[in-house]
This record gives C-alpha cells, sequence and structure tokens, in this order.
C-alpha cells in the first residue's frame, strides 16, 4: 500500500487531489495561514500534494524537497506527533531549516497515517510572523487530517476491490477477467513494436489424483508450484493467470532469439524440477500458438491453444 511511490504519479489520486486543495485553501483562510499544505513523505523525500492556493505562499503544489533535509514536516514524521513552532528563529535547531530563508518562521502540523498506520506524511499550516497558533487551529487540522485519512482509507480500499476483482486468490496470478483486459492491452503494444506474441496454455497432470491420493493441500501445493514458475521462468512483461482448477495461461512476448518452443521446454524443465513435498515429480502439459496480428479474440485463441495443450497430454499419456 505504501510503496514509495507519490500520489501524484498515480491515476487514482487525482480525482481526491482536486477536493484536498479545497480542503487546505479552506485550512489555511480558517488558520489566517499565509501557506499551507498536505505533504506527502516517501524515501526520494518531501512533496507537497497539496499546497494553499495563497498568492504569498512561496511553494507550490509538487515541490519536492530531499529527505535529509532540515523541514519542519521532517521533524513531524520522525516524531510522529503534532509540531508547533511560535518562531524558528529563536531556536538553533531550525538554524538549517531552508523554510526560514523563505520567511516562513511559524509552522503547526500534524502526522498523516496510511490506513496501515504507516505514515503518509503531514497536514501544516505555516506563517511569516512570530506565532501562538490558538488550540482552535489544533483541533480544526485535527479535523481535516482525519478526513484525509478517511480519503486514503477509501482509495486503499477501492484499489484491494479492483485488485482482488482481477487476482486469482490461491496462486496471485491474474484470473481470466485480469488476463483477457491485460493480454488485450498489452497484445496491442506488441503489434505496435512489431514484436511476435504467443500464447500458453498450462495443465497440470493428473490433479484429481494427487488430491485423491496425497491430498487436497498436495493438490494446491501443485498449483502454486506452477504458478510459481510462470512467474520465475518467464519475463516480467510475460502474463500469467489461472484461469481455471488446475488450468493456466501465459502471454509471452517472444524476443528475436526466442522462439514458442524455447520459451515451453524452458518451462518444462523448471516444472520438473520444482521440488514438491510428497513424492511426486510436478508434472504439466502444455500447449502454445502463436498470435495473430490482426482481429484478436483471446476467447478463441485459448481455446485453440487448450486443444494443443490437449494433444500434447494425450502423447504423453501413450508414451
Ligand atoms: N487441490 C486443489 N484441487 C483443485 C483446485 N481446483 C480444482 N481442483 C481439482 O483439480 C482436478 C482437475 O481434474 P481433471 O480436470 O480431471 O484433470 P486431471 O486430474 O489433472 O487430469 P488430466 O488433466 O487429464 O491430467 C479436479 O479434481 C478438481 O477438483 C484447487 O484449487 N485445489
Amino acid at each position: 500500500m505504501t510503496e514509495t511511490l507519490w500520489i501524484h504519479d498515480s491515476e487514482d489520486y487525482q480525482c481526491i487531489l482536486e477536493k484536498w486543495q479545497n480542503t487546505v485553501d479552506v485550512m489555511a483562510e480558517a488558520c489566517m495561514s499565509p501557506a499551507g499544505f498536505i505533504v506527502q513523505h516517501t524515501k526520494y523525500g518531501f512533496m507537497t500534494a497539496v499546497a494553499s492556493s495563497n498568492a504569498e505562499n512561496p511553494y507550490g503544489t509538487g515541490t519536492v524537497v530531499d529527505p535529509d533535509t532540515n523541514l519542519y514536516c521532517k521533524r513531524v514524521v520522525e516524531t510522529k506527533k503534532v509540531l508547533c513552532v511560535n518562531d524558528a528563529t529563536k531556536d538553533r535547531y531550525w538554524d538549517d531549516n531552508p523554510e526560514i530563508k523563505d520567511g516562513l518562521i511559524a509552522y503547526l502540523g500534524l502526522p498523516i497515517f496510511w490506513p496501515n498506520g504507516e505514515m503518509f506524511g503531514t497536514i501544516c499550516i505555516l506563517n511569516f510572523k512570530s506565532t501562538h497558533y490558538p488550540m482552535i487551529f489544533q483541533k480544526l487540522m485535527f479535523q481535516f487530517r482525519d478526513i484525509i485519512e478517511a480519503d486514503l482509507q477509501l482509495l486503499e480500499n477501492n484499489k484491494l476491490l479492483r485488485e482482488m476483482a482481477i487476482r486469482d486468490e490461491l496462486t496471485g496470478l491474474y484470473n481470466r477477467r485480469g488476463f483477457k483486459d491485460l493480454a488485450q492491452q498489452q497484445h496491442k503494444l506488441a503489434c505496435r513494436l512489431r514484436q511476435s506474441v504467443g500464447l500458453l496454455y498450462l495443465d497440470i497432470d493428473d490433479l484429481k489424483e494427487i488430491n485423491d491420493q496425497v491430498g487436497h493441500a498436495a493438490g494446491d501445493e501443485a498449483i502454486k508450484a506452477t504458478a510459481k514458475v510462470l512467474q520465475e521462468a518467464l519475463r516480467s512483461n510475460d502474463i500469467s493467470a489461472r484461469i481455471g482448477g488446475d488450468e493456466f495461461v501465459a502471454m509471452v512476448f517472444l524476443e528475436a532469439l526466442d522462439t514458442m518452443e524455447i520459451v515451453i521446454e524452458r518451462l518444462e524443465r523448471r516444472l520438473i524440477n520444482e521440488k514438491m513435498t510428497f513424492e511426486r515429480p510436478l508434472s504439466v502439459s502444455i500447449g502454445g500458438i502463436l498470435v495473430p496480428e490482426q482481429d484478436v479474440n483471446f476467447e478463441k485463441l485459448v481455446v485453440s491453444a487448450d486443444k494443443k495443450m490437449y494433444q500434447n497430454k494425450k502423447s504423453k499419456k501413450k508414451n
């Protein structure tokens, strides 16, 4: 959740930033402050996610400051507590604070937390003159902080729900819906780049037998092991999904020297060598087809790849 990404770079947060702008403007006006901010903190530093739009505010939205800079907000992030500075020029601690150089000598700020309790950043107001902030300002800012944290919770919940709709719970791979959406997008990109694309269909051999003879947990282990091999053996831009009980698909982007046979052989080698806790090698049948450039119907392509897989499974059973 708290990956070190700026919320500014995430599409999910664009809708909320507009609302936060109004919040910060109202907060600055109500607290008679020339500069109010919501600041995000990541390992890359501090960013003014939103800056109040007062004409005299020296810092605009999107200003990034190095993580080691002795900002007022840095102190809030370190202590995870409210910070009230009436006049920073009277305290040597702030000698190297760059905000003083810009005239902002008074500060009132509170920490903001992500829903999982990690630090998000701060909400704060600053002033050009020595200021004794009345308690009502602090109360007001706590209220605004609660609104911001509720927004973060809502957005993270939405992200989680969206993620759950496209992911398979057991393996963490995409499910059928997630695969279809992403594969369609990536296929278009590959066509533009004139890159060949393959579609693989994988089906675990005799999973019913494993379930019946060794137990359902062993069956689950075989499914998870197959998913792990797909994740590890394919490239990061290839797309893997579990689309049924013991059925998987993968869209692979073939590099110049790769052929689909080479990719399939690599997968087969990795699968057979995968260590299981039960006395049986992991055996998976694979079928692959090349994806045409035009008019792609993924449902039909998956059926074709499935047929190819089935031929391979039949020929294995004969041997
Ligand atoms: N352990 C476990 N088993 C599952 C899961 N989903 C489906 N299965 C089982 O997977 C088995 C698949 O059986 P089949 O389709 O007959 O395939 P198979 O036994 O692998 O036989 P072949 O495909 O012919 O090699 C069924 O018994 C399902 O109950 C799951 O999430 N966990």
